[in-house]
């Protein structure tokens, strides 16, 4: 059982969490992984890399957030950490956002679970205690995106293939309000205006400017910069830290926690209409064939 949101849920039989692995690392520091979600711990700094190794292209499935979501928590009350830095163990991908597979040709119960999931990852994410540091080493469309939009800053690795975005609507679908508050709060409402309204996927350097990302940095200094950054935000005292992340979030994040059962409804509603199941089959498709 986990615990999401104050609420106690059943894991699904799928996810195995009897598969998590505990030992110890070098420096005497708890180091757990589940299947997709490896953390390396420094106790001594007090950060935790979260790696995400959902290959090929770390989607968001209900089983790899849920891992996510468990992963989080346990750093969350764990105080030897104060930091997090989220990035990717699948060369060129950050996260390929959420696994449209769970959206396609599921039942309404189905995308109600889902959704609770992606709801619970972004509210966990976004009113962390801890400070996050995205290290974006790979493309990061759409619920990539949020994820790192969730983060206190982000560097990006400096290649032109790593496009980040809200691209929903290339898919015929709607980012959702929260998704756009978090974007809105990021780079201002004219520039996510535009963004959200073209699907548009930036390119390191217009990221940069944008907004949308803190740092652009060669490839092979993106942990070397998350941690420096890091080190950056931990000087300061946490409580005073805390105290002004929440300030800051507050509201969003209850925005969301407000009509969080709404949401959920007006997403299977969404999501369940033919058209919109139709659009996101010839989405897939296409990126199936994309190879051939
Ligand atoms: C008024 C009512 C309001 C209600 C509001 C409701 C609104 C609903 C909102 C729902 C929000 C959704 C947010 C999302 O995150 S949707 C997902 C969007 N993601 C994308 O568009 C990314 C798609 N993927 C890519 O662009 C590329 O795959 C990549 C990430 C750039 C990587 O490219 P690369 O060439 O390396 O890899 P391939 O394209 O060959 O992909 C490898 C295999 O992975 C499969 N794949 C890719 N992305 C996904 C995905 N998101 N989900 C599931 N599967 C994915 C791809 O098909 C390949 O599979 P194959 O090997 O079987 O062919």
């Amino acid at each position: 059982m986990a615990l999401l949101a104050g609420r106690t849920v059943l894991l699904r039989a799928g996810v195995r969490l009897g598969a998590e692995a505990a030992t110890r690392g070098g420096n005497g520091a708890r180091r757990f992984a589940s299947h997709r979600v490896l953390v390396e711990p420094d106790a001594a700094a007090g950060i935790a890399t979260i790696k995400l190794k959902n290959p090929p292209v770390n989607s968001l499935s209900l089983e790899f957030l849920t891992e996510l979501i468990i992963c989080l928590e346990k750093l969350e009350n764990d105080k030897t950490f104060r930091g997090i830095i989220l990035t990717s163990d699948c060369p060129g991908i950050f996260s390929a956002g959420l696994d449209l597979r769970e959206m396609c040709g599921k039942n309404p119960a189905h995308y109600a679970e889902y959704w609770r999931a992606v709801q619970e990852i972004w509210l966990k994410l976004y009113l962390s205690n801890m400070v996050l540091v995205a290290a974006i080493n790979g493309a990061s469309p759409a619920g990539g995106c949020l994820m790192a939009l969730t983060c206190d800053y982000r560097v990006l690795a400096d290649n032109p293939r790593y496009r980040i975005g809200l691209n929903e609507t290339l898919l015929g679908i709607i980012a959702p309000f929260w998704f756009k508050d978090n974007l809105v709060n990021t780079i201002g409402h004219r520039a996510a205006d535009r963004a959200l309204q073209l699907g548009l996927l930036f390119p390191p350097t217009e990221a940069l400017q944008v907004g949308m990302v803190d740092q652009v940095v060669p490839e092979d200094q993106i942990h070397s910069t998350a941690l420096s950054v890091m080190s950056q935000w931990l000087a300061i005292p946490d409580h005073a830290r805390q105290l002004t992340k929440s300030m800051m979030r507050k509201a969003t994040a209850d925005h969301l926690i407000k009509q969080r059962e709404a949401d959920i409804q007006n997403f299977v509603s969404f999501i369940s209409k033919d058209s919109i199941q139709k659009s996101l089959q010839v989405y897939l498709e296409k990126l199936k064939q994309k190879k051939h």
